[in-house]
């Protein structure tokens, strides 16, 4: 099995997604804004939608794995199970009683209920306590409405807990709390699970923030790292260094974005649907800019710049121009279909790419310089602001 991914859009052949599951169920009017939801999805119907985005891959032949399915698989290896629970265990909100209680309680479950369990998380009323199993003072004290084990719901965009560069998986490191235990599902998957047996680790959750949606590979070698919100400085310089030292690229362009919700990664302003085009958020095409790093001859990294995106692209690609498709044909227009993520596209292969399709403007766009689009309903996934791209990590690309 080759997983081998250097680049937005080669032909996909293998893909990692996560079906939403009872997770979802976990969000509130109480918990969504922690837990980076903008509304309470309805779940079933996010299923649907989810399931017609998976069906639109197997008809063009892409493999499609699921993340529930591979940890289920991983966590039936004593050393995997041992390693995600004693991880749930450490959470120091829990103290010597409760952590007790909730290691009998995982202790029980077969590996697919423990990777449900471990997805969804453990609410107060399901962690069964009573005069021989005593929850102790801190389940005492816990609010109904309380998590044992918080839940996971943007698990579902499973961009941002891994990325794979050449023949290697980063498993990042991701900025906010509510998504920090996401990794450490991803690395299990990776380091234990047969199918991935001999996959090195070029990132790690414990290094600098970085997270996945901030990584484009723009060409063979040549990656494209947005900074804002989520991905710090320090997070680009560790990956740059990493992927020099294992010669997966040879130049990094290190792009930063506004610190705010609607532009939280690269991939929400900014997804390749060609092998020389972007589609882009017009209302910054022209500003965006990028430092050019790349290895020195002592193992440092040099950094040039800052100069226009687009140019910077283009040369460190080796091309004459990066074209640049733009979404909307006004500002305001622009402005919805980029918070509903029209910007967020999954490259099948050059010129053929998923779209939701609410929106219109930015779709009739990429037809109209030449781009194939498959049209998926997403009113509810995108509840969570995050589209097809941010849903789907790539495992296995034809190489470019
Ligand atoms: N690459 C992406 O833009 N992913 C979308 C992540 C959405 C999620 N609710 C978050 O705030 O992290």
């Amino acid at each position: 099995m080759t997983h081998y991914v250097d680049s937005e859009v080669g032909r996909l052949n293998t893909v990692l997604l996560h079906r939403p599951g009872p997770e979802l169920a976990r969000l509130t009017p109480r918990n969504n804004d922690s837990l980076l939801f903008d509304a309470i999805p309805w779940v079933g119907r996010a299923q649907e939608e989810h399931d017609g985005f998976a069906a639109a891959l197997h008809e063009r032949g892409v493999e499609v794995l699921y993340l529930r399915n591979l940890l289920a698989e991983a966590l039936a290896i004593p050393e995997a199970r041992a390693e995600l629970t004693d991880q749930v265990l450490a959470d120091p909100r829990l103290g010597e009683t409760l952590r007790r209680r909730v290691a009998d309680h995982l202790g029980y479950l077969d590996p697919e209920t423990l990777s449900n369990v471990l997805i969804a998380g453990l609410a107060h009323e399901e962690l069964r306590t009573g005069p021989d199993r005593p929850g102790g003072l801190v389940y005492r004290l816990m609010d109904r409405h309380d998590f044992v084990i918080d839940p996971l719901p943007n698990l579902l965009f499973t961009r941002d807990s891994s990325v794979w560069i050449r023949d290697r998986v980063a498993v990042t490191s991701l900025a906010m709390p509510a998504r920090r235990r996401e990794t450490s599902l991803t690395e299990a998957i990776y380091r234990h699970h047969p199918r991935f047996a001999g996959t090195d680790l070029v990132y790690r959750p414990e290094l600098e923030h970085v997270e996945g949606g901030d990584v484009l590979l723009l060409a063979p070698g040549v990656l494209a790292i947005g900074v804002g919100e989520r991905t710090t400085p320090a997070g680009a310089e560790r990956l740059a260094r990493r992927v020099f030292a294992a010669e997966l690229a040879h130049t990094l362009l290190v792009v930063p974005i506004a610190q705010q919700r609607a532009t939280m990664h690269l991939d929400t302003v900014c997804t390749m649907v060609d092998v020389d085009a972007v589609l882009m958020y017009p209302n910054i095409a022209d500003t965006l800019s990028a430092y050019t790093v790349i290895s020195g001859t002592d193992g440092e990294p040099r950094v040039d710049g800052p100069a226009p995106f687009l140019r910077a692209a283009a040369d460190a690609m080796d091309l004459a121009t990066l074209r640049v498709i733009d979404t909307g044909l006004d500002p305001v227009t622009a402005e919805r279909e980029q918070w509903d993520d029209g910007n967020n596209t999954l490259a099948l292969a050059p010129r053929l790419a998923v779209a939701y399709e609410r929106n219109v403007e930015t779709n009739a766009q990429l037809e109209r310089a030449g781009v194939e689009v498959i049209r998926i309903a997403g009113s509810e996934l995108g509840s969570g602001r995050g589209g097809p791209r941010c849903m789907s990590c790539p495992v296995a690309r034809v190489p470019g």
